[in-house]
């Protein structure tokens, strides 16, 4: 039996963590899920965004599976889904993006994997007015060699294991020349060490057009957090949107699981949201523990149902149906 910390969230994530765990039962899955609570919710209900039990739980399990997390706009608390990864050192933040079967989007035969550096960057939000007027602010990003190290050393090995044959590195060191231009120095001396796998850097403007013009030509990609964040969103594009991607937060002795779309306040509540994001999170997690051929087989089902079934399928996707629609079609196949 696995213990693994379950944090629906906000938004969309009561409907599709309600979804997955059911599919990951159907499916035979020898998990104990003991549910926490974080994000706005937890803030409205107990007076802080990420409670000290939610926090205690994840430190004995390490594991855990999270649904998103609102994060308010402008004035509010800091984004939950950034301190838990931080406190945790999880610093991988593997998004794979891959065509599916059935599915309208602009291309084909996109099959790539985006790394993205996930503790520091400029993605940390450390801000400061300078004035007491509060009319200029400043925003300090942080990228260092011990970080840099560990997510790129990760997106080679990665590529090492599963026999992948390039790797681009994307920057911005034409204009932040010791930020990314360190991350960018880091990543040819890395590289050496693999001589094996293809090695290439692109600016990051420069590389936004390549993914939209040509994007089978990316393998795996490794780039600083916000950087990531963006690509990540346009890769999702590419294959189907926000509905189909998942996601992994992995670091040396803990990993958190969450698909790459946010809690979509716009769906919420109305049983339009794919599961299918978190779903790939959550076959993502089995792989990490162990269980390669149960993730295999409700793949499988996904891509089943998705070739043979789309009415049940969610709108996002073409289908008529809704999550429970979907949701069930999978748990059919599983049981049949
Ligand atoms: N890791 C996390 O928990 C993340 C949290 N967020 C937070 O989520 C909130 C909303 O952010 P947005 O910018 O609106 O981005 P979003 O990713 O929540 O939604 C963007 C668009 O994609 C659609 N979408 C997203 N997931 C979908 C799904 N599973 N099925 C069907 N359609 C889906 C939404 O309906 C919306 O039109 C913000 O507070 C943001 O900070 C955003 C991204 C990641
Ligand atoms: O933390 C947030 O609210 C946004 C996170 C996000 O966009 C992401 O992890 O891709
Ligand atoms: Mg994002």
């Amino acid at each position: 039996m696995h213990n693994v910390v379950l944090i629906p969230g906000d938004g969309i994530g009561k409907e599709i963590t309600k979804s997955v765990t059911k599919i990951l039962d159907t499916a035979g899955a020898k998990i104990n899920w003991i549910e926490c609570k974080a994000g706005e919710g937890a803030n409205d209900e107990l007076g802080t965004p990420l409670p000290e039990e939610t926090i205690a739980a994840v430190k004995e399990h390490r594991i855990a599976l999270k649904g998103p997390l609102t994060t308010p706009v402008g004035a509010g608390f800091r984004s939950i889904n950034v301190a838990l990864r931080q406190q945790f050192n999880l610093y991988s933040n593997i998004r794979p993006a891959r065509s599916l079967p059935n599915i309208d989007s602009p291309f084909q035969g996109v099959d790539l994997v985006l790394f993205r550096e996930n503790t520091q960057g400029l993605y940390i939000g450390k801000e400061h007015w300078v004035d007491k007027e509060e009319t200029h602010a400043e925003s300090i990003a942080v990228v260092t060699r011990e970080a840099s190290e560990k997510i790129i050393t990760a997106a080679f090995e990665y590529a090492k294991k599963r026999g992948r044959k390039k790797i681009t590195l994307v920057h911005k060191a034409n204009i932040l020349k010791l930020t990314t231009g360190l991350f960018l120095e880091i990543g040819k001396e890395i590289a050496q060490n693999y001589p094996e796998i293809e090695f290439e850097d692109l600016i990051v403007d420069n590389m936004a057009m390549q993914m939209v013009m040509r994007p089978q030509q990316f393998d795996v990609i490794v780039t600083t957090n916000l950087f990531g964040d963006i690509l990540s969103d346009l890769a999702s594009g590419l294959v189907g949107g926000l509905g189909v991607t998942g996601a992994a937060n992995i670091g040396d002795d803990a990993a958190m699981f969450e698909a790459v779309h946010g809690s979509a306040p716009d769906i919420a509540g109305k049983g339009l949201a794919n599961p299918t994001a978190l779903l790939f999170s959550a076959l993502m997690m089995l792989e990490y523990l162990g269980e390669d051929r149960l993730a295999e087989k409700i793949r499988s089902a996904i891509y089943t149902v998705l070739q043979e079934h789309k009415k049940e399928c969610t709108q996002d996707i073409g289908g008529e149906g809704n999550t429970e629609s979907y949701t069930e079609a999978i748990c059919k196949l599983l049981r049949d």
